[in-house]
């Protein structure tokens, strides 16, 4: 069983940026720019969008935080999109996810210029990923730091059997389509499964390659895994423990102990796709930021 390092490969991938920013930043005198914008106090996220600003940081990125209150008005919050739209200085626009109910996500993912939404979470963006013109969007960061496991770890997909449980529109939808491109790390059959979805552990003892996006901790277990089949785990689910001091611990979708002696290749939680979903954040912003500047 191979243990897919996710947090030594973004490492890796952060090294790899942090180079190119600092030879981009020789030739054209500024750096890429990325801001995040929170609106209210949710826990999980702020962790997040710390992690974000930390990784920003490091590569010699620029990193700017908005924190808005929970009462902050859609039309406020659109505004402040506006204003970064039509700052130069900001390559990567991204607004952290949840939002208050108040505040409309599509309206959100409308206002943002489709050149500076690094999630790639606009239509047009989803749409030309869809098509294939992928050097013409950008790819939502984790489906895509999932892809860079798989070519990193030279993982075989081409004709492959992929299975991905979850169908949102930031991991499940993105991941089942990229999975059906015509690409090296992609090229397979894909099946998508969801909550209304009969006879599920039937098509997941199908799958070569299991993704897992559905946020209940440890819900794939043993019984729905192909013996030697590849395991990718997205979920981050915070179970209680009251032997850690933060009184809880993050565990994946898939049930670790019992699911990765079964696997050729797993991703762990935390550690796995958690750090790449970041890593690829920068790589969408360093892109960003290239077409800026036509390099
Ligand atoms: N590692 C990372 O970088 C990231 C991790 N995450 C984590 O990944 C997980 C999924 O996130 P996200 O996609 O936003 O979650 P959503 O809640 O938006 O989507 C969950 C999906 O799982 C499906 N689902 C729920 N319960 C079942 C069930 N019993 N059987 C089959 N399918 C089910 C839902 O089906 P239906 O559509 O029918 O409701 C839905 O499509 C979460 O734990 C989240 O924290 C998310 C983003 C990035
Ligand atoms: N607009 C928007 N874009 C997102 O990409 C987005 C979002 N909203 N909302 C929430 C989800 C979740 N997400 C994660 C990012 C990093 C880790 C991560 O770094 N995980 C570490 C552990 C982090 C920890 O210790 O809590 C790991 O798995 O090893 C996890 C989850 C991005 N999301
Ligand atoms: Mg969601």
């Amino acid at each position: 069983m191979i243990r897919i390092d996710g947090k030594k490969v973004s490492t890796d991938l952060k090294n790899e940026l942090k180079t190119q920013v600092g030879e981009l930043r020789a030739k054209v005198n500024c750096v890429p720019g990325l801001t995040v914008i929170i609106v209210g106090e949710d826990p999980a996220s702020q962790v997040y969008v710390r992690n974000k600003a930390k990784s920003c940081k490091e590569t010699g990125m620029n990193s700017t935080v908005i924190e808005l209150p929970a009462e902050t008005s859609q039309d406020e919050l659109l505004e402040r999109i506006d204003a970064l739209n039509n700052d130069p200085d900001v390559h990567g626009i991204l607004v952290q996810q949840p939002l208050p109910s108040h505040i409309e996500e599509y309206a959100v993912t409308m206002a943002i210029d489709p050149s500076k939404d690094v999630d790639g979470f606009h239509p047009e963006n989803v749409g030309q990923m869809v098509l294939g013109n992928l050097d013409k969007c950008f790819i939502s960061c984790t489906p895509y730091g999932i892809l860079e496991l798989l070519k990193r770890y030279e993982i075989e997909t081409k004709g492959k059997h992929c299975v991905v449980v979850g169908r949102s529109n930031i991991v499940g939808k993105p991941m089942a389509n990229l999975m059906l491109q015509k690409l090296r790390e992609t090229n397979c059959t894909v099946t998508v499964c969801h909550s209304a979805t009969r006879n599920m552990e039937e098509l997941t003892r199908q799958a070569d390659i299991l993704v897992a996006a559905i946020g209940r901790a440890n819900f794939i277990t043993k019984d729905m895994v192909k013996p030697g089949a590849v395991v990718i785990d997205v979920g981050i689910n915070r179970i209680d423990d009251a032997s850690r001091k933060s009184g809880y611990r993050l565990v994946g979708d898939v049930d670790f102990d019992e699911v990765s002696p079964i696997s050729s290749a797993i991703t762990p939680v935390p550690g796995g796709v958690g750090p790449m979903t970041i890593a690829m954040l920068l790589h969408n912003t360093l892109q960003s930021f290239m077409r800026a500047h036509n390099l």
